[in-house]
């Protein structure tokens, strides 16, 4: 398994933060567009979507070849598509729909089992459509394992140090050999979600972890101890695992560190 050592980079300002993560996006966009003619994103929920809005700048807007983007989510709440806590309307309300992404490239979870809250259904359906644009060499596979290699996660913690679905203390995060899984008690609500494993997730190129906030200051601090309890801690990637945070997130982090 891949075990690249996480960087990180603090910014002054979340408006700063916002700035670099459209940069670092747009330039991987350049890159793999040009190397192979699709660029895989793969979304979370939360905060990041609005942080995302720089990339509706002209200069991004008007340079990057949206056509060659392909869409997921690292982990989607087993609501219906228009309920206010989806992910997919999330970022469909502020990002996807204001870019030129082919709506056949946006990969949302199985309407149906949404609608129904089929937590297990969803998670089956969502790994079987990996799995089709594996076979269709959209999506690469890492090394030799066969798992999908994503090119960009964009990814969040939440102040307990979950990432994606995976909670401190709940089995989701010893899960190695299904691709996604499903947890019906989550403790963030909505209580059911569909996520990537863990092995999925640091099978990836490029694996930026985006975190804002005071109350997420104590998780971070853990992270950079090494302490594996907190899943974010376990984040590593193919090429690159890197942490923006903003100084408020990182204010519990020690001096010099
Ligand atoms: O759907 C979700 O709940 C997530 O994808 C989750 O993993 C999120 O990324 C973090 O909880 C950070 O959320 P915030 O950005 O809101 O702190």
């Amino acid at each position: 398994m891949s075990r690249v050592k996480r960087k990180k980079i603090v910014f002054l300002t979340k408006k700063e933060l916002a700035e670099a993560m459209a940069d670092y996006t747009a330039t991987l966009s350049t890159k793999f567009c040009k190397e192979r003619d699709y660029f895989t994103v793969v979304l979370s929920g939360g905060d990041l979507i609005s942080w995302l809005s720089d990339l509706l700048e002209p200069k991004y807007l008007e340079s990057i070849e949206w056509s060659k983007w392909h869409i997921f989510w690292v982990d989607e709440r087993v609501v219906p598509w228009d309920d206010k806590d989806s992910n997919y309307k999330l970022a469909i309300d502020g990002f996807l729909s204001k870019v030129p992404i082919p709506i056949a490239n946006i990969y949302a979870i199985d309407q149906d089992c949404a609608a129904l809250g089929d937590a297990k259904g969803a998670a089956f359906l969502y790994e079987k459509c990996i799995k089709r644009l594996v076979n269709q060499n959209i999506i690469r596979t890492y090394k030799s394992s066969g798992f999908p290699q994503f090119d960009l996660q964009l990814l969040g913690m939440g102040p307990d140090g979950h990432m994606a679905s995976l909670f401190p203390g709940h089995y989701q995060i010893k899960e190695k050999a299904n691709l996604v899984t499903y947890i019906i008690n989550s403790p963030k609500l909505p209580p059911k979600r569909i996520t990537f494993t863990l092995p999925v997730i640091n099978c990836a190129s490029y694996n930026l972890m985006a975190v804002c906030d005071e109350a997420q200051a104590d998780a971070v601090a853990k992270v950079f101890e090494d302490n594996y309890d907190l899943p974010a801690a376990r984040l590593t990637a193919d090429t690159e695992a890197i942490w923006y945070l903003d100084q408020a997130a990182a204010s519990k982090l020690p001096i010099g560190h």
